[in-house]
């Protein structure tokens, strides 16, 4: 029987990884080739990727409904088969979603880090390079990875942030503020996009090409050149997914050359990005801060607000220049649960003013008094202020 068809009956507790039952589970490791007469055993190296996705319920988790093999599963692998894929893409690992968190035993001494989207995403290659023996974990959106870290499901999470021709991922920025996790690095990553098809599928022939929304913003001039259509997807490896499962021979992928590999694609064109040094900056988040040193160059990272008032941006960001702090980012974002704020009647009622958060990054570490003076500085007149994490400066592209 082929892996794909391999079914793992529900876990009995077990009490060296505290996993109690599971429901039915499809094996979900790629390298779980395990027949059928072996499944019993419990010691199947599938074990770890299960124990991962043990269930903890948390406020908002549905709860885990059994998978059954089905027909249609059975029909789909036989079509993939019938198309020719060398690759079963029923074995790749099911990212984890926000509404499908659910705790997790330690069963492995390896670091284990969170990203978003499939396996062969850019972020999955950022968590090799901050920790090259780590375990990654798949998440399907950046919110199930915060919270994979804050029911320690996993060690770390690795995020993108900032691209050097994209800008900022205001979507993280926010859930920094909504979570409360730690920066503890930075990791950055030169993204060099490949343009994928299937096996014996020329460039010519493409109609559309699927990616995720950054990827296809920094291919844009191939992609006008080619006259295909764009297509967005969540991240980069899933567009790769569901043009190999597709079998759609017009439809091409923005992606990695490690996703090309996983998904059995073609690579038609190499480091097709506008942009050559097209970097992308990943933070690196934990549930405890680190102690921050003073040993190699640091950035610390805060986010503030301030009473309303003339010049009180120009006074913030004076206590960095004052001290002569360098600051790498600035960045303000609307600050959702007031968006919109009505002054009082003395002030005629009519003026509306929007209240903003700021981001900041600077070039010093916590343990630095020019740091802590900064700080209690900017204290007197924010309303609001917090630390997001001191941490190493990567530079090492
Ligand atoms: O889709 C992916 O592969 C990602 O890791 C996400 C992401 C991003 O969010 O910017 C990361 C780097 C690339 O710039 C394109 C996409």
């Amino acid at each position: 029987m082929a892996a794909s068809h391999i079914w793992v009956s529900p876990l009995r507790p077990h009490s060296n990884v505290g996993v109690s039952d599971l429901g039915l589970r499809r094996c979900v490791d790629m390298r779980c080739n395990w027949d059928l007469e072996r499944l019993p055993r419990w010691e199947c190296c599938c074990l770890s990727v299960l124990a991962q996705r043990a269930i903890t319920p948390v406020e908002d988790e549905k709860p885990l409904i059994p998978q059954v093999e089905t027909s249609e599963a059975i029909d789909q692998v036989q079509d993939t088969q019938s198309r020719g894929f060398h690759k079963d893409l029923n074995l790749l690992p099911k990212p984890l979603s926000a509404t499908d968190i659910f705790s997790s035993p330690r069963n492995s001494a390896k670091v284990r880090v969170a990203y978003q989207g499939m396996p062969g995403a850019y972020g999955e290659a950022a968590a090799l390079k901050a920790y090259p023996k780590c375990e990654t974990v798949p998440c399907e959106e950046f919110e199930a990875a915060f919270k994979a870290v804050e029911l320690w499901l996993v060690d770390k999470a690795v995020l993108p942030i900032e691209s050097s021709v994209g800008g900022s991922i205001h979507r993280n920025y926010d859930l920094l503020l909504r979570h409360r996790l730690h920066i503890v690095g930075e990791v950055q990553m030169v993204v060099n996009h490949c343009l994928l098809g299937l096996p014996g599928v020329q460039k010519e022939e493409l109609k559309r090409v699927l990616s995720h929304p950054q990827a296809l913003d920094q291919c844009d001039m191939i992609l006008t050149k080619l006259g295909v259509v764009r297509v967005s997807t969540d991240d980069t490896a899933g567009a790769a997914l569901m043009v190999a499962a597709s079998g759609e021979r017009d439809s091409g992928v923005i992606a990695s050359d490690r996703a090309a590999e996983i998904y059995g694609l073609n690579i038609l064109l190499e480091k097709i990005q506008d942009d050559d040094d097209n970097i992308t900056r990943f933070l690196i988040l934990a549930r405890e801060p680190i102690i921050p040193g003073t040993d190699r160059p640091h950035k610390t990272s805060i986010v503030f607000t301030l009473e309303e008032g003339p010049g009180m941006l120009f006074k913030a960001l004076a206590v960095f220049a004052s001290r002569d702090i360098n600051l790498t980012k600035i960045e303000s974002r609307p600050q959702r649960k007031r968006p919109l704020r009505v002054v009082d009647d003395s002030n005629k009622g009519s003026a509306r003013y929007f209240d903003y958060l700021f981001y900041i990054d600077f070039e010093a570490s916590m343990a630095e008094p020019r740091a802590q003076h900064a700080m209690a500085h900017l204290q007197e007149f924010a309303s609001f202020l917090r630390v997001l994490g001191c941490y190493a400066t990567d530079s090492a592209l």
